[in-house]
């Protein structure tokens, strides 16, 4: 085996001290500042991934920010359903939900999704603590169709996010804990609504006044002209999205439109990034490049039916 010479372990502490030092005046920045952190069910498929997301929220929280996350879980969800032999059908992006695929959506967000990345987070230290849509009047839906060539979809227990009370997820960042969000929540009657998590991550950021939206999925951020790779786009503004948005496939509808009502709303920065990358969080907060995508206020902002 050969010797590390002199040379090479001075280059490699060098490169060590300019990663930490590049951080310095994002530390500085961000210090107290929320971050609402949306996980889809897209980025969760790998072990690895998991464990260092988990880390990433720890490094966040112990760094002084605030760190907010509302997952997904559209892929775990459709596991279930096939393994308990129940056909599901997605229509404009959205799931069309029975009573009983209501049950299993509530079960495998609050039960299994959040209960895992709970638990990979306080693997570090008694931090994250799990919370539905239901818990503390979070989020009150109001049921939402969609327009599918031209026609107006029953999608049934499908909600929008009528209003939110952000106060218990305060109360848990005030004693210096993660929350961790499913994103199912109840009607004015009480009846639970399956909520998509991007649009529920993109309410609660303007709720909490929130610093950055930060959503995570499995490619490395907008695409203008999907599926042509030259057409990442790194930064564009509110007016610019608005404009897009019309033009853009299933998938990515409801993470831009979460985009355009975050920073619209007050939140300065929204971000889609690569969650298969690992630590992709870290980066885009604490590097001066970051990553993925990032929308900004436009100089003249989007009218309201613009979006
Ligand atoms: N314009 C676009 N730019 C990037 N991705 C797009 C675009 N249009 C459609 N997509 C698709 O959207 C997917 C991400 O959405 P989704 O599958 O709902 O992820 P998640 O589970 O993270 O919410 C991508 O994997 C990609 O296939
Ligand atoms: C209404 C609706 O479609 N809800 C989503 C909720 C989960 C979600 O949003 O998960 P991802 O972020 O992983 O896509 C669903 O049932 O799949």
């Amino acid at each position: 085996m050969s010797e590390t010479k002199p040379d090479d372990r001075l280059s490699t502490a060098a490169a060590k001290a300019s990663v930490l030092t590049e951080a310095l005046p994002w530390l500085e920045r961000f210090r107290g500042a929320t971050v609402v952190v949306k996980y889809g069910g897209n980025a969760m498929t790998d072990e690895k991934l998991k464990q260092a997301f988990a880390e990433d929220m720890v490094f966040l929280r112990l760094a002084g920010l605030r760190p907010v996350i509302v997952h997904g879980g559209g892929p775990q969800i459709t596991d279930m359903l096939e393994r308990l032999g129940m056909p599901g059908e997605f229509r404009g992006g959205l799931r069309v939900t029975s009573p009983e695929t209501m049950d299993v959506v509530r079960m495998v967000l609050v039960g299994q999704v959040g209960r895992e990345l709970v638990g990979l987070i306080n693997q570090h230290g008694p931090h994250a603590v799990g919370m539905s849509g239901e818990d503390a009047h979070l989020f009150t839906a109001r049921r939402r169709g969609a327009v599918v060539d031209g026609e107006p979809v029953d999608l049934g227990l499908v909600g929008d996010v009528e209003s939110v009370n952000p106060a218990a997820v305060l109360d848990l960042i005030e004693t210096g804990r993660i929350p961790v969000i499913s994103t199912v929540a109840p009607d004015a009657d009480g009846v639970v609504h399956n909520v998509n998590a991007d649009t529920a991550a993109g309410a609660l950021a303007v709720a909490l006044d929130a610093e950055k939206l930060v959503v995570l999925t499995d490619v490395e951020g907008l695409y203008t002209d999907w599926p042509d790779r030259e057409s990442l786009v790194s930064r564009l503004d509110t007016e610019r999205l608005a404009e897009l948005l019309p033009t853009l496939s299933s998938g990515m509808v409801p993470k831009m439109e979460a985009c355009l009502q975050a920073v619209t709303g007050g939140v300065p920065r929204a971000h889609v990034i690569d969650g298969r990358l690992a630590h992709s969080v870290l980066l885009e907060v604490f590097t001066s490049e970051g990553i993925g995508t990032m929308v900004v206020p436009a100089e003249h902002p989007p009218r309201k039916d613009d979006a």
